[in-house]
């Protein structure tokens, strides 16, 4: 297996906070890993740094085999749009826009023509058990829907690699379970990796391996490669 993204080293402080503090973390090309621990002990920190979206203080982040830490922001930004996927606890769509607009979003800003990029919205949203739900906003969406459109706007461009921080915090656990299996099932088809931090041993028990964090360092093991 290859290694999909790795940390070295990585710290991190805000302020006088340290975040990070030397971690470490590899996932591997296909790989589900959820990053547990403690409330503040810096998981996701260590989820945006990753992800290019926070840049380290100390040591290095590969993702593949380019250095992401050391590219300045457009080019960070690039790597986002077009390799990255993220879910976060709360879906953040775009409340103008309507469910299916959300969905295209990510492939309208790749430069993709506007009806192909409505054709591949809707066939994401009906894989994900969102037929007829495209003209909605997100404040007519219940928490589960408006998860399930985050989660399209997530796959729908196909990324390498997806970033959920607490993708299922604000739902309960039946609607939970429902949005991780769409989640895990749909990266296990395409093969895609995924980074995942949850405080639920739940949602956890969906990946194939679970890391500690801890006063921002990894405790459990970094990797198997
Ligand atoms: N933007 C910020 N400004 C200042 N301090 C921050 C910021 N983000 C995080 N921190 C601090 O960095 C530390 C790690 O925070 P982080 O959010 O990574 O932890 P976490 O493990 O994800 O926590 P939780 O499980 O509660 O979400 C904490 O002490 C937190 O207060």
């Amino acid at each position: 297996m290859t290694a999909m993204l790795r940390a070295r080293s990585v710290s991190l402080s805000f302020g006088d906070t340290p975040a990070l503090r030397g971690a470490d973390f590899l996932v591997d090309t296909g790989e589900i890993v959820a990053i547990m621990g403690p409330s503040g002990s810096g998981k996701s920190t260590l989820l945006h740094c990753l992800a290019g979206i926070l840049v380290p203080d100390e040591g290095e982040i590969h993702v593949g085999g380019e250095r992401l830490d050391t590219m300045g922001e457009a080019a960070r930004s690039a790597l986002r749009r077009d390799r990255f996927g993220f879910v976060f606890q709360f879906g953040q769509l775009v409340p103008e826009l309507t469910a299916a607009e959300n969905v295209a979003l990510p492939l309208l800003l790749s430069g993709m023509r506007r009806a192909e990029a409505a054709r591949r919205a809707d066939l994401r949203m009906a894989e994900l058990g969102l037929d007829g739900l495209g003209g909605r906003r997100s404040g007519e969406l219940s928490g589960g829907q408006a998860q399930r459109v985050a989660l399209a706007r997530a796959l729908v461009a196909e990324p390498e690699v997806i970033f959920a921080d607490e993708p299922t915090g604000s739902l309960d656990s039946l609607t939970g379970e429902q949005v991780m299996d769409l989640l895990v099932g749909t990266a296990r088809e395409q093969g895609t990796t995924v980074v995942l931090v949850t405080h639920d041993a739940r949602v956890a028990a969906y990946a194939d391996r679970e890391v500690m964090v801890r006063d921002g360092r990894v405790t459990s093991p970094v990797g198997t490669s």
